[in-house]
């Protein structure tokens, strides 16, 4: 169990992270979201003893500083490619186990389960970011260490290497360890998490499990096809709280109710009705409601004609930072 209370970083005028306080539990994987520059790392720095501020983070009752052997107890990684860049893959994780006590053929094994262990006696030098980030990995299990904390390890990974991934931190979620691990891609973080901390300007914007999250930073709505659609929808706005979009083609999108509520609206008003759907709202959309206001980096479209080259600019909503 991970336990932060009341963390603070300030980088002169700004202060990167505003009094986060959160838990972290075992046998659960728990995403750390927040866009480009939210204080994730800040924050994993703060909690590892790694930068100077204020707060406490104890992992099962001790600061990370009174652990003994650190390494059997807390895997971090921080930053793909921390590694010697001439040394071994191998010898760089047999040099790391030495230091803790740990057996030097733990080294073997965890390049064995990370995939690297054809690599193995290669120089990280040459290894891709994909690469780096498995090396990081088994760094971080050397020491079988009940809690984990992984800063972005899916970038630079492929499809396949991220569904790995998300296998392998399951099974690790299941054996009851403490999985922390951020990223400011949604995507990721709905394949890998069972519960959330999301941040924005270094400030907690949500703490629980995936499905509240989207349900409370979505308005579910529901797709209504009829050939009466302006009747029902002259209906349906005399309801208190319901929203009536027209789509055309008969279609209406309605928000505020559930299809039984619809349905009987449209008994009582005498209208047909084709279709009646829920739409799921997407953990994608949420995360831009969310966090929408607080995005720190936000590339703006251009006013003027198009740049002469290179693609368009991002609109708001997208986490391409440009620091
Ligand atoms: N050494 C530093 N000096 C000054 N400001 C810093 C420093 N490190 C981080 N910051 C600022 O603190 C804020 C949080 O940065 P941090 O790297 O923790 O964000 P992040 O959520 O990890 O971002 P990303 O997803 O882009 O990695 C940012 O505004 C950043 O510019």
């Amino acid at each position: 169990m991970i336990t932060a209370r009341g963390l603070n970083k300030r980088y002169g005028e700004k202060l990167a992270v505003d009094d986060l306080s959160f838990e972290v539990r075992p046998g659960t994987v728990t995403g750390f979201l927040g866009p480009n520059g939210a204080g994730k790392s800040t924050t994993m720095r703060l909690m590892l003893g790694l930068d100077r501020g204020s707060g406490e983070t104890l992992f099962d009752g001790r600061r990370f500083g009174t652990i003994k052997h650190p390494m059997r107890e807390i895997g971090a990684v921080l930053e793909a490619k921390a590694f010697h860049p001439t040394r071994t893959a191998r010898n760089h994780l047999r040099m790391l186990a030495a230091g803790s006590g740990i057996p030097a053929s733990r080294a073997d094994e965890v390049l064995e389960f990370v995939g690297l262990s054809d690599v193995k006696r290669k120089q990280p030098k040459g290894f891709s970011l994909g690469m780096a980030q498995r090396l990081g990995l088994a760094q971080a299990l050397l020491g079988d260490p009940g809690t984990l904390i992984l800063d972005e390890p899916a970038n630079g990974l492929d499809p396949h290497g991220i569904h790995w991934l998300r296998d392998v931190l399951r099974s690790l979620a299941a054996e009851d360890r403490t999985i922390f691990v951020s990223s400011h891609l949604l995507s990721e973080m709905s394949l890998m998490a069972d519960q959330l901390v999301v941040i924005g300007r270094g400030k907690m914007i949500y703490n629980g499990d995936v499905d509240g999250f989207v349900r409370k930073f979505t308005q579910t709505s529901v797709l209504v096809r009829t050939p009466q659609a302006e009747q029902l929808a002259d209906a349906l706005r005399g309801v208190d709280r319901v929203t009536v979009d027209a789509l055309g083609d008969g279609a209406l999108r309605v928000g505020g109710a559930d299809p039984a509520a619809i349905g009987e609206v449209a008994y009582h008003a005498g209208v047909m009705l084709h279709e009646l759907t829920p739409q799921t709202a997407s953990l994608e959309a949420a995360f831009i409601t969310a966090t929408g206001a607080s995005e720190e980096y936000v590339a703006h479209e251009p006013t003027g004609a198009s740049p002469p080259s290179g693609p368009p600019a991002a609109g708001h909503g997208t986490y391409g930072g440009v620091a």
